[in-house]
């Protein structure tokens, strides 16, 4: 079952109308969009994709709608599926959907609200997820910060090896990099052919100097060029050229959570970015507010002021 991600994995937004609907026709020009940058997978229903917002029959059609996408020659894209959620029968339910309409892996997070009371209990719990979708690769989705699930993934690893043959990896959506080594070195000297995905954008080069390969993160649709770039230089041993294209991820980063939200942290902030960039994405749904029209104007001043559109559209390379 091979399925290596090096490579960034665009953590899908959620197009929205202004009446809090799912806006599905929208996806048709935002898979475009990522497909001229060169973005080759996709991560929808997660965190960004405001997935635990959303009904499970809206997360079916948005599903049935990226893989269905992905489809058309020359806008192939790999599409993973995060299926997790407070109810383990829908999340069952999502599972099984996925793996209907031919999507090319699952990702789930750690049951919500009940949460694991151990790392036994959360493998078995990916178990039995992973069970109902055995042809299909499964990524752990480990975001402790918003889960609260902190079980330490090297032993999650060492535990879920040999009891979940369709295990993958895990999108590692924390900060700690010395945990991350950990996994790594188990993988290493385990021979394990998982894929372990950072998905802290703004660190990314630091995850790749101690051996992540690829990552899955909201940025990746805002500015793929950049990271691509980030990629190369590392490859290259110009680690200058490479901080310099972090440092461009950490200034757009830092710019959305100044117009940001406790509960939506950054993201409302996201969707305006990408909305001026060309793509229809709407706004968020509450519990998340949109920023009104003059925070929009003053979020837009900010990205000016870091050189964001220049970079975007490439001009800046030029000088
Ligand atoms: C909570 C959240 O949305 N995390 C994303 C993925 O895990 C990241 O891609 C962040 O949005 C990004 O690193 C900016 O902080
Ligand atoms: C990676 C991320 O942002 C997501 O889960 O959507």
């Amino acid at each position: 079952m091979p399925f290596c991600v090096e490579d960034f994995v665009a953590a899908t937004f959620t197009p929205m109308k202004e009446n809090g609907n799912v806006n599905l026709e929208a996806i048709d020009g935002y898979q475009k969009f990522l497909t001229e940058q060169e973005i080759k997978l996709v991560y929808v229903n997660g965190s960004t994709a405001e997935g635990t917002s959303l009904t499970t029959e809206e997360r079916k059609q948005i599903a049935e709608k990226w893989v269905t996408l992905s489809q058309i020659p020359g806008r192939e894209m790999k599409v993973l599926i995060q299926v997790g959620g407070t109810n383990f029968k829908e999340t069952i339910e999502l599972t099984e959907h996925a793996a209907a309409i031919g999507a090319d892996a699952i990702s789930t997070l750690a049951p919500l609200y009940f949460t694991p009371n151990s790392v036994d209990d959360l493998v078995e719990y990916c178990k039995r997820v992973a069970d109902k979708a055995p042809n299909l690769p499964l990524y752990y989705y480990h975001i402790p910060d918003r889960t609260g699930v902190r079980f330490d993934m090297e032993q999650f690893l060492n535990k879920s090896r040999n009891v979940i043959p369709n295990l993958r990896g895990i999108k590692f959506s924390s900060k700690d990099l010395y945990e991350g080594c950990r996994c790594l070195r188990t993988l290493d000297a385990n021979g394990d052919n998982y894929d372990l995905l950072f998905g802290c954008d703004e660190q990314v080069i630091s995850a790749f100097a101690i051996g992540f390969k690829g990552a899955i993160g909201s940025t990746y649709s805002l500015i793929p060029r950049v990271y691509h770039k980030l990629k190369q230089a590392l490859k290259e041993g110009r680690l200058d050229d490479a901080r310099r294209y972090q440092y461009k991820s950490v200034d757009l980063v830092k710019v959305c959570f100044e117009f940001g939200s406790v509960t939506g942290g950054l993201l409302p902030a996201m969707k305006v970015v990408l909305t001026k960039l060309g793509v229809d994405i709407g706004p968020p749904r509450y519990p998340m507010v949109p920023l009104d029209d003059a925070t929009q104007k003053q979020l837009v001043e900010r990205l000016q002021e870091i050189g964001f559109f220049d970079w975007w559209s490439g001009k800046e390379e030029q000088q």
